[in-house]
This record gives C-alpha cells, sequence and structure tokens, in this order.
C-alpha cells in the first residue's frame, strides 16, 4: 500500500484536492482535525498542553480553546515550536495506527493531508508527496472567504510559519496547480490512476 503526502500552504486548496481523491475511494487522513482530536482525547497529550499554555488551553466543557491557542503560538515562534514538539509526534503515531488498519483492509494507496509534511518530518513516514500549489494572492483571498475571523495580517503571519510554496514545490515528487489556469479534476484522476493499478 502506497502512502502519499498532500501538503501545500495555508489555503492552497489541500483539502479540496483531497475530497476529488476521496470520491474515487482513497482513503484519507486529515492531519488538522486529527490533530485537534488527538489534543482533545490524549489524556497524557491534554496534561502537557495544560502545563504548557496555562488553564485556558481547554474550556469548561473540556473543548480545545482553538482561538486561545491560536492567538498564543503564531504570536511567538518559541510556543509554537513548543506546541509541535508536543502534538506532531503523538499525530505521527495516531497515523501510524490508522495507516496499519487501511493496509488490513487492502486499499491500494492512502492519503495523509497535513500543512506541515516537512516541517513536522511526517514525510519521513510517506512513499511520496504531492504539493498542492496556488498562488498567494489567491490563498489570501480564499482564506478571507473561508475563515471571516482571520484579518490579512493573520494570514500572512501563518505564511510566514510555513516553508516557502517554492520549496515545497522543489522537494515534491507531484504538483497539482490550483489557481485559475488549471483544471484540478484532470490531475487528480491522472494521478489517482497512477497510485491505483
Ligand atoms: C493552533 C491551533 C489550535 C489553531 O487552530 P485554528 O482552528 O485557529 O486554525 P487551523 O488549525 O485551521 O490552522 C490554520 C492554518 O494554520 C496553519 N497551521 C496550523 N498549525 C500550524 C503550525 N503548527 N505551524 C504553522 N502553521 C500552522 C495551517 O495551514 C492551517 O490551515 C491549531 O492550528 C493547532 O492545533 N495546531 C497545532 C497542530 C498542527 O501542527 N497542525 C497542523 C498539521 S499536523
Ligand atoms: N479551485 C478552486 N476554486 C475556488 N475555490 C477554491 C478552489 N480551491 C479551493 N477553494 C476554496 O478555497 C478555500 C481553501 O481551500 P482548502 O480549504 O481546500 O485549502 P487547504 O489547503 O486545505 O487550507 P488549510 O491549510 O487552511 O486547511 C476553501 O474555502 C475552498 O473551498
Amino acid at each position: 500500500m502506497l502512502k502519499i503526502g498532500i501538503t501545500g500552504g495555508i489555503g492552497s486548496g489541500k483539502s479540496v484536492v483531497c475530497r476529488l481523491f476521496a470520491t474515487l475511494g482513497a482513503p484519507v487522513y486529515d492531519s488538522d482535525t486529527r490533530a485537534k482530536w488527538v489534543m482533545t482525547n490524549d489524556d497524557q497529550l491534554r496534561d502537557e498542553l495544560r502545563a504548557a499554555f496555562g488553564p485556558d488551553t481547554f474550556d469548561d466543557l473540556g473543548h480545545l480553546n482553538r482561538t486561545y491557542l491560536a492567538r498564543v503560538v503564531f504570536a511567538d515562534p518559541g510556543q509554537l515550536g513548543r506546541l509541535n514538539a508536543l502534538v506532531h509526534p503523538a499525530v505521527g503515531r495516531d497515523f501510524a495506527q490508522w495507516a496499519a488498519a487501511r493496509q488490513a483492509e487492502g486499499h491500494r494507496y492512502i492519503l495523509k493531508e497535513a500543512a506541515l509534511l516537512y516541517e513536522s518530518g511526517a514525510y519521513q513516514q510517506l512513499d511520496e508527496i504531492i504539493t498542492v500549489f496556488a498562488p498567494v494572492e489567491v490563498r489570501q483571498a480564499r482564506i478571507l472567504t473561508r475563515d471571516p475571523h482571520r484579518t490579512p495580517d493573520d494570514i500572512q503571519n501563518i505564511i510566514g510559519k510555513q516553508m516557502s510554496e517554492e520549496e515545497k514545490m522543489q522537494r515534491a515528487n507531484h504538483v497539482v496547480y490550483n489557481d485559475d489556469a488549471h483544471l484540478l479534476i484532470p490531475q487528480v484522476l491522472k494521478l489517482h490512476e497512477t497510485y491505483a493499478q
């Protein structure tokens, strides 16, 4: 079973590309969603997060306080490094378990979607990487529509904490172009045909 990573900066279109693969039958591991699940449900990680970032990390109902945590970590590289060091190994373990279960089901290939495949070291668990590319002004505009709570400065700040698109494209095995000049579906179909045979 091939393990394929899908990466790309904030708002590049990873989730949209993954939805297309999913309609073709490919199982998709969504690292952002799973990271939040693990942060909330792994008792040891919860304790570590509360110790590192204080009581406001979780609300009274035990939900992760994402707004608080985003404010703390995206304002301070040291705090972001601390969060990553706690969360990324736990996500790596969760992915390994998930992938083993998909292998037992007999899938030809699976996908792992993550904004930070290279930065987190997760690429080492994968056979091939696809980078989804869209120009930064297109991403800005799409995110402002998708996430009304983020300002252009917030988005620029997050982009500044991610590896450049040029480097991700250079390191990837394949690039999917999600700008206004290319169609997505034929690009995804072509990759699916390669992986599924
Ligand atoms: C800080 C948190 C709580 C903020 O949550 P929030 O819902 O506001 O934002 P969301 O998760 O949608 O992230 C917004 C965008 O920021 C970028 N981003 C997320 N985490 C990071 C990070 N550690 N470093 C750089 N960029 C990041 C991604 O492109 C993402 O799409 C959340 O991002 C988080 O828990 N991050 C740590 C886990 C992580 O690294 N996830 C990314 C892949 S595993
Ligand atoms: N080709 C496209 N045409 C129009 N809108 C698009 C296109 N691709 C993506 N979008 C929209 O842009 C936004 C960002 O796309 P998506 O959520 O897939 O990005 P992402 O890379 O997963 O982002 P993040 O890193 O924040 O999770 C979404 O609202 C999505 O519907």
